[in-house]
C-alpha cells in the first residue's frame, strides 16, 4: 500500500482546524485529486480528526494523516505522514518526539502504514516555521544538501520542501528535486491556480494544495487538472490512482 505515493501527482490537504461546508468536501474529493492528506500544524484534536475522516470516508479517494500531535492519531486512515523537519532549530521535531511517540506506543503502531516525509520548512512567516523554529535561510545549494542528506543517507521516500502560506522559490526547488534518486519531491505553498500549479507541478513529483480550498475553492479545484495534464496540456487517461 505504501507505494501508492509513487503515482500521487496531486494532494489536497484538508485541516481538522477549519470548517469546510458539504458540498465544498464533495467537490474536492471528486475532483480526481489522487489522495486527500488530513493535517495543520496547530488546532489538530482527536475529535476535529475523527470527524473530517468520516466526511471523507463517504467517497472512494484515499485518505492520509499527516501526524502533528499523538494526540489527535485516530485509526481508520490509508496511511499515516510522519514529518521530519530537516532544518528545524529543535531536536524534538527531527527526532525527539519520534522517539517518545515509539517508546509509548511502540506496541500498536502499524509500520506497515507509516511513511516518513523530510521536511524542508522555507516560509518564516508560517505557523510551522515558528513552532519547529525552522531555519528557514537557505539557499538552493543547502537545500539541495538537506534533500541529499533526507535521501541518499536517511533514505526518506519524501522530501517535502513546505513553504505553506506562500508560493516558494520554483528554482530552489527544481535544484532539489535535481539532487533526488529515490525520494519523491512534494512540493507545497501558496498554490492557488491552474498556473502556478503548472509551474510548481513542473519542478516536483507532487504538488500539494491547502488554504486555497478555503480561500478560493474554484482556484483550488483547477489546479487538478493543471498538474494532471502536464507540461502539453494533455491530460493522461492513466496517471492517478487508488489504494
Ligand atoms: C492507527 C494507529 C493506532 C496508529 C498509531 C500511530 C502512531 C502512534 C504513530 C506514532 C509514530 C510516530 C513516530 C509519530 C511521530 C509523532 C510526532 C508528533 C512527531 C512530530 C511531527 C512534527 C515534526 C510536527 C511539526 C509540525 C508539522 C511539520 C506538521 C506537518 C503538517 C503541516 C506543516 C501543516 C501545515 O499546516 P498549516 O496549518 O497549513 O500551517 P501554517 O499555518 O504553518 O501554514
Ligand atoms: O496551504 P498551502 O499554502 O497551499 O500549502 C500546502 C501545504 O504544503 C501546507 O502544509
Ligand atoms: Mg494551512
Amino acid at each position: 500500500m505504501k507505494q501508492i505515493i509513487t503515482s500521487w501527482r496531486h494532494v489536497f490537504k484538508l485541516d481538522p482546524d477549519r470548517f469546510l461546508e458539504d458540498s465544498a468536501l464533495e467537490a474536492v474529493c471528486l475532483s480526481g485529486t489522487d489522495a486527500i492528506m488530513v493535517g495543520g500544524s496547530d488546532g489538530v484534536t482527536y475529535d476535529n480528526t475523527i470527524d473530517l475522516l468520516m466526511r471523507i470516508r463517504r467517497f472512494e479517494v484515499p485518505c492520509v494523516l499527516e501526524v502533528s500531535d499523538l494526540k489527535a492519531v485516530v485509526p481508520g486512515f490509508d496511511l499515516y505522514m510522519i514529518p521530519i523537519v530537516l532544518n528545524a532549530g529543535h531536536p524534538d521535531w527531527f527526532i525527539g518526539q519520534h522517539v517518545r511517540a515509539i517508546e509509548q506506543y511502540g506496541y500498536i503502531i502499524p509500520w506497515e502504514q507509516l511513511i516518513p516525509e523530510g521536511y524542508i520548512v522555507l516560509n518564516q512567516e508560517a505557523t510551522v516555521a515558528r513552532i519547529t523554529e525552522a531555519d528557514t535561510a537557505l539557499d538552493s545549494a543547502l537545500a539541495g544538501s538537506y534533500a541529499q542528506f533526507a535521501d541518499k543517507l536517511l533514505g526518506l521516500p519524501i522530501v517535502y520542501v513546505e513553504y505553506s502560506g506562500k508560493i516558494g522559490d520554483m528554482e530552489l526547488v527544481s535544484e532539489v528535486w535535481r539532487k533526488l534518486n529515490n525520494s519523491r519531491l512534494f512540493y507545497g505553498g501558496g498554490i492557488a491556480d491552474a498556473e502556478s500549479a503548472r509551474r510548481a507541478a513542473a519542478v516536483c513529483d507532487t504538488v500539494v494544495v491547502g488554504n486555497a480550498i478555503y480561500s478560493d475553492l474554484q482556484g483550488a479545484l483547477e489546479t487538478v487538472r493543471a498538474v494532471k495534464a502536464g507540461p502539453s496540456g494533455a491530460v493522461d487517461p492513466l496517471a492517478g490512482g487508488s489504494i
